[in-house]
């Protein structure tokens, strides 16, 4: 049976995202990102193609580990500045019914009580269509700017992370009663207090005595998204993850993490597809494969391998600004994110990296790979993906604003609902029961 696939838009709130250097384009919009209009077109464009989310992601702090400055983001907009993805949403689902709004969050800095009121808001304004994208951090600078010496160590971010998740659960699911809200006008009561109770929670990082302060939303638990790919990120997503999303640039990397994840499931005692797995990616579809051709030599062209550079010494960790192009990438555990260095070293032994190869690639959009042509060709190329790795879908970076997604709804959606291999309508239901054909509350088991 043809397997339907997922798509999510992938961007942050700032210039370029995954594509330093195409803000130059006269034709690229992205630098509207301050503008509320911008996110609101981009929604309604999104909707009109059965998108399932925007997946906004949002990292704390700039991009200052190549050369030990900020110079160089900040120069090439290498997601440098950036803006709250958390305001976005309101004003995006005002103006949508059934998209879906993932926005990452990190545990490392905002209380667990502050961050779970401000998704409950989110999940009761958008009528239940909020994910969220658990991340653990990874800029120092993040760390300094908010007083902190540095960050914890990469493992321990995320045995922090568990218990931080294992809070915000409580505060969700155990403070208040199903049906406690009872809005009784006549009786003059809002809510029965004997269905309220106080969450004490004494532990290792955290803790919290009293009764959460906002009435249930409707998924209660925003629908867990996690993205990391580490040996412990992969441990702490088989406990919380409904919905996981993998960076890699070949199709064995890809084939590779899906498989990694499916045993670290099996192990902790879930169903090897009990996850929905989307990988990153890049569309360039155009009319014609000639015309999408000339526009990715053009994207080519108009790349900035500093800013790339910018970026990937961020994610790994490692101030490439001190390696020749040539040097090969080579595998070593640092403490920022581990999964970034990984899929361009050891995940796939298949393939060698020079520093250029990596920067040209991830110039345009980041860690995923870019896929050009007509529909047709585009459609073929996707289900090949999902079919040998197991993936269920794609987060779809852009090169060029608005026209890398509008080109997506108006050329490959109609492409893959021919072959049936993509919605015609968006199912019922808060974003947890279109995504996983499951209940309105987590599907993940408490501890
Ligand atoms: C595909 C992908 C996307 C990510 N997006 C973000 C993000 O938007 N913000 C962020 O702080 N970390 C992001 N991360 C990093 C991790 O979630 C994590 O917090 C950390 O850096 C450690 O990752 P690791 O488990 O891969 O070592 C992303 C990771 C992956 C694999």
């Amino acid at each position: 049976m043809t397997k339907e696939i997922r798509l999510n838009a992938f961007l942050m709130n700032c210039v370029g995202h995954l594509a330093p250097g195409q803000w130059t384009n006269p034709e690229d919009t992205s630098s509207d990102y301050l503008n509320a209009q911008y996110w609101v077109d981009l929604a309604e464009l999104l909707e009109r193609g059965l998108f399932d989310t925007l997946f906004l992601g949002d990292v704390t702090g700039v991009y200052d580990v190549d050369g030990g400055t900020a110079e160089n983001a900040l120069t090439n907009a290498a997601q440098t500045p950036m803006n709250d993805p958390f305001p976005l949403i309101s004003l995006m689902a005002h103006a949508t019914r059934h998209l879906g709004f993932g926005v990452t969050a990190s545990v490392a800095y905002d209380p667990p009580y502050l961050l779970a009121r401000r998704f409950t808001t989110l999940d009761h304004l958008t009528k239940g269509r909020v994910a969220w994208n658990i991340v653990t951090s990874y800029l120092e600078s993040g760390a300094r700017s908010l007083g902190q010496e540095n960050l914890l160590g990469h493992d321990e971010r995320y045995d922090r992370a568990d218990e931080y998740l294992d809070l915000c659960y409580r505060f969700w699911e155990d403070s208040w009663d199903d049906g406690a809200v009872s809005r009784d006008a006549q009786a003059g009561k809002y809510v029965d207090p004997a269905g309220i109770h106080a969450v004490n929670h004494e532990g290792r990082y955290f803790r919290s005595h009293g009764i959460f302060q906002c009435e249930p939303s409707p998924q209660r638990t925003p629908l867990i998204f996690q993205a990391g790919g580490s040996q412990r990120g992969g441990q702490f997503a088989a406990r919380h993850a409904e919905c996981v999303f993998v960076g890699a640039p070949t199709r064995e990397g890809v084939r590779r993490s899906v498989a990694q994840l499916q045993d670290q499931l099996h192990a902790a005692g879930r169903k090897r597809d009990d996850v929905r797995i989307f990988a990153m990616f890049t569309v360039i579809v155009e009319e014609t494969a000639a015309l999408a051709r000339q526009r990715h030599q053009e994207y080519l062209a108009r790349a900035n391998l500093d800013g790339a550079r910018a970026l990937l010494s961020g994610w790994t960790g490692i101030d490439l600004s001190r390696y020749s192009l040539d040097d090969e990438l080579v595998y070593v555990d640092t403490n920022a994110g581990q999964s970034a260095l990984a899929s361009f070293s050891k995940l796939d032994p298949s393939r060698t990296w020079t520093l250029r190869d990596a920067l040209e690639f991830v110039a345009l959009g980041g860690r995923g790979p870019v896929v050009v042509g007509d529909a047709r060709e585009v459609a073929d190329e996707l289900q090949g993906w999902v079919n040998d790795t197991g993936i269920d879908g794609f987060n779809l970076a852009y090169i060029e604003m608005p026209r890398t997604f509008r080109n997506i709804v108006d050329y490959l959606v109609p492409e893959l609902q021919r072959r049936g291999a993509y919605k015609r309508q968006y199912a019922d239901g808060v974003l947890r029961e279109k995504l996983l054909s499951a209940g309105p509350y987590r599907t993940t088991v408490s501890p």
